[in-house]
């Protein structure tokens, strides 16, 4: 018989997988991570109620924030959409060689009373700060997971050595090292880059031993059919959906491009089809 907390983590896991195991995650942690100027493309999206109510109208899965913005926006994630609430990040604002380390900047509790149904955190696997992230995960992991959350780790690679190593942090070897080690460090769900091919993603997949693995959106891209192909490459490989922030929120339209994802991410269906289908072509 499963224990009290793992019928939690399941229920829970639940609000954001599908029956089909898939998830589409709207990212909203920008503001804070690389600054508002991310949202000058379409500058109304940078009122979290306004870009939340519009994903939420347009059907996505989960929304992900940090604690600050469930407490101004989180009214707007429906009941039935899957609250993921992240307690680690950084700014923009320091050098580049000292973004390395992501703080912890809220609790287990603090998320929980914001109605959080899975906690976030990010690990940059690989960086010289890599054991202080390790702690804070394995931290949050253990006090959510004794509740009945699930985590999500956010595992990215990234630093000096990674670059010398493997020469970039998207290089699948690594990023593979990484969902591993996510894995191996207790996370439910895994968040990470895309390698560039359906058959190394395939492999990050497989290293993450059954963990569910999302694609990390990325920069968006100036056609949304060459999104919509790597999210179709990515449930193709194995991957069970995606997290995504700038491909919709710096869209002038994003409802459209929200539904036509969600088919590919539920429905297999071609990218180029899916587009039509929502008037994108
Ligand atoms: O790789 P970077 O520049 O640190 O980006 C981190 C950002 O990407 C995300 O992980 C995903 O958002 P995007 O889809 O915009 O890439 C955000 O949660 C976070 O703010």
């Amino acid at each position: 018989m499963d224990a009290y907390q793992n019928v939690g983590i399941k229920r829970r896991m639940k609000r954001f997988f599908r029956r089909d195991g898939r998830a589409l995650i709207f990212a909203m942690d920008h503001g804070f991570e690389h600054g508002p100027t991310d949202f000058e493309p379409v500058w109304e999206h940078v009122n979290p109620r306004a870009i939340i109510r519009k994903v939420v109208r347009a059907g996505i899965d989960g929304v992900m924030m940090l604690p600050g913005i469930a407490r101004i926006a989180g009214d707007e994630v429906k009941p039935n959409v899957g609250l993921m609430i992240k307690l680690t990040s950084k700014t923009n604002l320091r050098p580049k060689e000292d973004q390395l380390l992501q703080s912890q900047l809220g609790y287990v509790e603090d998320a929980i009373k914001l109605g959080a149904d899975a906690i976030a955190a990010t690990v940059y696997w690989g960086s010289p700060q890599e054991d202080v992230m390790m702690r804070q995960f394995a931290e949050i992991a253990s006090y959510a997971h004794d509740l009945g959350f699930p985590v999500v780790q956010f595992a990215y690679p990234r630093g000096p050595y990674i670059n010398e190593k493997y020469g970039k942090k998207e290089d699948y070897r690594v990023v593979m090292y990484g969902a591993r080690a996510a894995a191996e460090s207790g996370a439910d769900m895994i968040k990470t880059y895309w390698t560039g091919s359906r058959e190394t993603f395939a492999k990050v997949v497989e290293a993450a031993a059954g963990v569910p693995v999302l694609l990390s959106g990325g920069a968006k891209t100036e056609n949304p059919v060459d999104f919509l192909k790597v999210v179709w490459e990515v449930i193709e490989a194995g991957g069970s959906g995606a997290v995504v922030g700038r491909n919709i929120f710096q869209r002038e339209n994003p409802e459209p491009f929200i539904k036509a994802l969600l088919r590919v991410v539920h429905r297999n269906e071609d990218p180029e089809e899916a587009a039509k289908a929502e008037g994108l072509l």
